[in-house]
């Protein structure tokens, strides 16, 4: 089967949607500020104190009205969400994706532990239950391309007690698994101290059922080769998320190193660590740091325009295990197609004669 990547016409052609694989849409409302400090100290300063204000129902109205309207526009069809602890705001986002039309994955933010924003967090039994009511919920609005994803936030978050009860509900209902790992060095030393009988960051969620083959991870900077194999053998997936991981100077992934151990591979915007909401962005964000490797190192095999193309859609499709119905034109799949018009009166492109469009063909 021929599956195409682009149709040209004139000036106009179609190509697959973009997939953004890891965005928090509660954290839109600061996006393009507050990037000055390293992961977890953004967390407890930034972060924890605008996602509490989630509770109040109006005001997650207006961000998430703002934020799904802007990745529709910028070209994202498939969104995997993050949402926060709020039951309600979460099944509001939800609703708010489908009626705008997008496909998506979305994320009621489970944690249990959180030492800075005391009141910012669940125990684990409201968490394990909240967690169960939104799934049947959403589940019962049966909305078409809007699924739940079971979301521990990051180990650093949650108990080995509550990883292990999301573990079974997602095994229990079938269900998508969402969350971070390895993204920044301060990060992974407090995973080790916190699970000291872990082999390692990947191994905490291996060892309590949160590694499948519809579980995507965002980041991975600092994946072992022995973690990468536990990724491949149980079909987890990677979000790469390259302006978050510059503009939190939290590190840079080698791709090729988590290509080379065939481990599914997406992209994504990462709101708010990354500052841009627009799959566009990620994927230059994505060549230049590929560019950066190569100047460290010579030898590194820079990503081509087409590869990290293909991580902003079929990848991500992949990442996410909807590439049965999403992530290219291939028959059978669903439609999710962006209609380009490069000669838009106005637009920010310039044509020049001698530029002509590339067609690229998967088959
Ligand atoms: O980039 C990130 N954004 C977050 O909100 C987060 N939570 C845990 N780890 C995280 N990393």
């Amino acid at each position: 089967m021929r599956s195409s990547g682009w149709i040209q016409m004139e000036s106009e052609f179609f190509m697959p949607g973009l997939v953004d694989t890891h965005i928090h849409a509660s954290q839109y409302s600061y996006a393009g500020t507050a990037l000055d400090m390293p992961l977890l100290q953004w967390l407890n300063t930034y972060t924890f104190p605008v996602e509490s204000q989630f509770k109040d129902l109006e005001f997650a109205n207006k961000v998430y009205s703002q934020v799904v309207r802007r990745t529709l526009r910028n070209g994202t069809t498939t969104a995997c969400y993050h949402a926060t602890i709020h039951t309600d705001a979460s099944l509001l986002l939800a609703q708010i994706t489908n009626e705008l039309g997008q496909r998506a994955l979305v994320g009621k933010v489970c944690m249990d532990r959180n030492n800075a924003v005391k009141h910012y967090k669940e125990t684990c039994q409201e968490s394990q239950e909240e967690t169960c009511r939104f799934i049947a919920e959403l589940l019962n609005k049966k909305y078409p391309r809007v699924k739940p994803v079971v979301t521990p936030r990051f180990a650093p978050s949650c108990t080995g007690a509550l990883l292990g009860q999301l573990g079974a509900i997602a095994k229990n209902n079938n269900l998508h698994i969402q969350s971070h790992v390895s993204e920044n060095v301060e990060e992974v030393k407090l995973v080790k101290e916190l699970f000291p009988e872990s082999e390692s960051y990947t191994d905490v969620y291996h060892k309590y059922n949160l590694l499948t083959d519809k579980t995507v991870m965002a980041h991975g900077c600092y994946l072992t080769d022995e973690e990468l194999t536990l990724f491949r053998e149980t079909g987890a997936s990677v979000s790469h998320c390259p302006n978050s991981n510059i503009s939190l100077c939290s590190g840079i992934l080698n791709v090729r190193k988590v290509l080379k151990h065939k481990v599914k591979l997406g992209l994504g915007t990462d709101v708010a660590g990354g500052y841009s909401a627009s799959m566009l962005d990620a994927v230059r964000r994505a060549l230049d740091s590929s560019k950066v490797l190569t100047i460290q190192d010579p030898e590194y095999d820079t990503l081509t325009f087409e590869e990290v193309f293909r991580l902003a859609t079929l990848g991500g499709s992949q990442a996410l295990s909807m590439d049965d119905q999403t992530g290219n034109f291939e028959v059978g799949k669903d439609f999710d197609a962006l209609r380009v018009n490069v000669a838009a009166p106005g637009g920010p492109i310039d044509l020049i004669q001698t530029d002509e469009p590339k067609v690229m063909i998967e088959t």
